[in-house]
């Protein structure tokens, strides 16, 4: 698998790419960022995955997320994935929380969107072998993480591979794509009516159903005005209390939607992935 770098730029110490590729899974060109600490020649690092939110590129948060700096001091590659496929004979919808810029992390199943549309086979797959072949991952040292529907992609893809990831968190997370308005248009739209197939992209249905993590990090602002509507992280609580996993739940007051939010806590994230992959 090739890949061609877009741009290098030094940081920290390290480098800032981007890079894209001809994607099998999608069918289209991917771009994709990655931040490489400064390592020793032959040296392998822990990962970090970040998963973007409805409407971003891997820009938005290569640009805005302070990643750079905790990464380097804890020495975490910081890989951040395309929401969707893109381009000319890809299916798109005039709202911008269904198709291009709105993956939802899902294989879709369904007209107009099955052909390119197949984000969890990029991002548990495809992404993973590619960037394990070409930059100096430790894949047997994974975490996860992500914003709003990414965060909903971070908490859905660790709870499918628990055993892949030593750390999960996730900033104002879609936690329960099936009961809200945003997850009901994009799974009954990719996969169709049938709500039992929802269940493997829903974390609080994942969680009902039996899966498990040692523990989870979330970051939400009470400020954040798809918070009661979209987000709803009480469920996901609810779920976590049941199941009797740990849950950090953060309540930040004041704080929005926006990158303000995610780069202020970022460090936070990026500690706690620190911690559990050693
Ligand atoms: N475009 C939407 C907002 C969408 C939005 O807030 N997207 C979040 C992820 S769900 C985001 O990160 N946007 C890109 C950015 O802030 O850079 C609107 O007009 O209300």
């Amino acid at each position: 698998m090739t890949i061609e770098t877009l741009s290098t730029s030094r940081a920290y110490g390290g480098v800032q790419g981007v890079y894209r590729h001809q994607s099998t899974a999608t069918g289209t060109p991917m771009t994709f960022s990655v931040f490489v600490p400064e390592h020793e020649p032959g040296e392998r690092l822990p990962v970090v995955w970040y998963l973007s939110g409805l409407t971003c590129t891997h820009a938005n948060v290569t640009d805005k997320g302070e990643y750079r700096g905790p990464c380097a001091r804890h020495r975490l590659i910081f890989v951040a994935p395309d929401t969707s496929p893109r381009g000319e004979g890809v299916a798109d919808d005039p709202s911008w929380d269904m198709g291009q810029g709105a993956g939802f992390y899902v294989d879709a199943t369904q007209a107009p969107w099955m052909p390119h549309f197949r984000m969890r086979s990029y991002v548990e797959d495809e992404l993973p072998a590619l960037v394990a072949e070409h930059f100096p991952v430790d894949m047997a040292r994974q975490a996860i993480t992500g914003h709003s529907m990414g965060g909903h992609g971070a908490l859905t893809v660790a709870l499918r591979h628990p055993d892949r990831f030593r750390s999960c968190t996730a900033f104002a997370p879609i936690v329960a794509p099936g009961q809200v308005p945003w997850g009901e248009k994009a799974l009954g739209g990719y996969l169709g009516p049938d709500r039992a197939a929802w269940r493997a992209h829903d974390a609080v249905a994942l969680i009902e159903d039996g899966a498990r993590l040692p523990d989870l990090l979330v970051d939400q602002g009470d400020a954040d005005g798809f918070l009661a509507e979209q987000l709803r992280p009480e469920l996901l609580a609810a779920a976590c209390e049941a199941a009797g996993i740990p849950l950090t739940l953060r309540m930040q007051p004041g704080y929005d939607h926006s990158y303000n939010f995610i780069s202020t806590f970022m460090a936070d994230h990026i500690a706690w992935a620190a911690k559990r992959l050693g």
